[in-house]
């Protein structure tokens, strides 16, 4: 009955994707479900196809988180969800295609980091698509080359690959209001009020910091640590800077500097981040286009 069955917008009830997709390949076997690249039989038109099997529908809730981000999520800089379906406990999602893959499988594939002139383009593509995030109130909190995907006309789009649960937890929308305060007790004020600290969504800068060491590196800092110990460190050291700074531009290694600074509230945004003159000045999508061609030859000739 209608008042049992939730109805989730933006996800298609009891409709089969098969009737309109083709699954012509497998992208990618998580611990997330089985994603496919998928076709639309009519268009053409190709996608990123996530199946997830939910045991009920109580599960469903959990993904609505996502997809009603992905959904109200329309920026150049951000991957975009197609459709989603629901039918008989399979939810299925489908993104926009990014045919380039993401930024981690380039770098191992090649076997090398990313010229200054990719960092600085991948770098100005990435802030834009965080200043639009935090605009919308979703802290992404999970950034990495591996959740950088890039398309072959030099298109730069931040995912998040993550555990469907980890994705519930850091994909937190922050603007559910506050209860009525008045028979609220002190602890439940205090902790209201600060819940919504303001410089939440300042962990993606520092992400985006040490993923642009791990762009020019291949590696973050720390990688040789267990994540045990990096804990400890990231807690108690200086931030990270690049292990050769000689190697890099003053421009470069003030960027990370700032984007690496410990204390949130002294942390830029990325709006302030976008004035700073590594990302401010003319900058050309070739050497990243360069940079997928060659990949792409890579993965071809295997
Ligand atoms: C191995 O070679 C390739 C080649 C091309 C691609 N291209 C591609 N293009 C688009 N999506 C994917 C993809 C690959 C593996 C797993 N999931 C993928 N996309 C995907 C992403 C999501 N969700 C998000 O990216 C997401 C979720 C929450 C928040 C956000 C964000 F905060 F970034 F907006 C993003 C949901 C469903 C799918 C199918 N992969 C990937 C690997």
């Amino acid at each position: 009955d209608a008042k049992k069955k939730k109805v989730f917008n933006n996800i298609r009830d009891n409709c089969d994707p098969a009737e309109f997709w083709d699954m012509i390949g497998e992208l990618g076997d998580g611990a997330f479900g089985k994603v496919y690249k998928a076709q639309h039989k009519q268009t053409g038109q190709l996608a990123a196809a996530k199946m997830c099997v939910l045991d009920n529908e109580d599960d469903l809730a959990d993904f609505t988180v996502e997809i009603d981000i992905l959904s109200e999520c329309r920026h150049e800089n951000v991957v975009e969800l197609h459709e989603a379906y629901f039918i008989s406990n399979k939810l299925w999602m489908l993104l926009e295609y990014c045919d380039g893959g993401a930024l981690d499988s380039v770098m191992s594939e090649l076997e090398k980091g990313l010229t200054e002139a990719q960092v600085a383009f991948v770098c100005r593509e990435m802030c834009r698509g965080l200043q639009f995030l935090h605009s919308v109130r979703v802290i992404h909190r999970d950034l990495k080359a591996g959740n950088v995907l890039a398309t072959m006309t030099g298109g730069v789009k931040l995912a998040d690959f993550g555990v469907s649960a980890k994705n519930k937890s850091t994909l937190q929308k922050h603007d559910t209001f506050i209860g009525t305060p008045y028979w609220m007790a002190p602890e439940v004020v205090l902790c209201e009020t600060f819940r919504d600290h303001p410089y939440d969504f300042k962990v993606d800068i520092w992400s985006l910091g040490i993923t642009l060491i791990e762009f020019a590196q291949m590696e973050p800092p720390n990688h040789e640590m267990t994540p045990m110990r990096v804990l400890l460190k990231i807690q108690k050291s200086d931030p990270p800077t690049l292990d050769q700074p000689s190697l890099w531009s003053k421009a470069f290694n003030d960027f990370i500097a700032k984007a690496l600074v410990k204390d949130p509230e002294k942390r830029p945004t990325a709006e302030e981040l976008l004035k700073h003159e590594f990302v401010s000045g003319p900058l050309d999508s070739k050497p990243l286009r360069d940079l997928l061609l060659e990949y792409r030859a890579e993965v071809v000739e295997e």
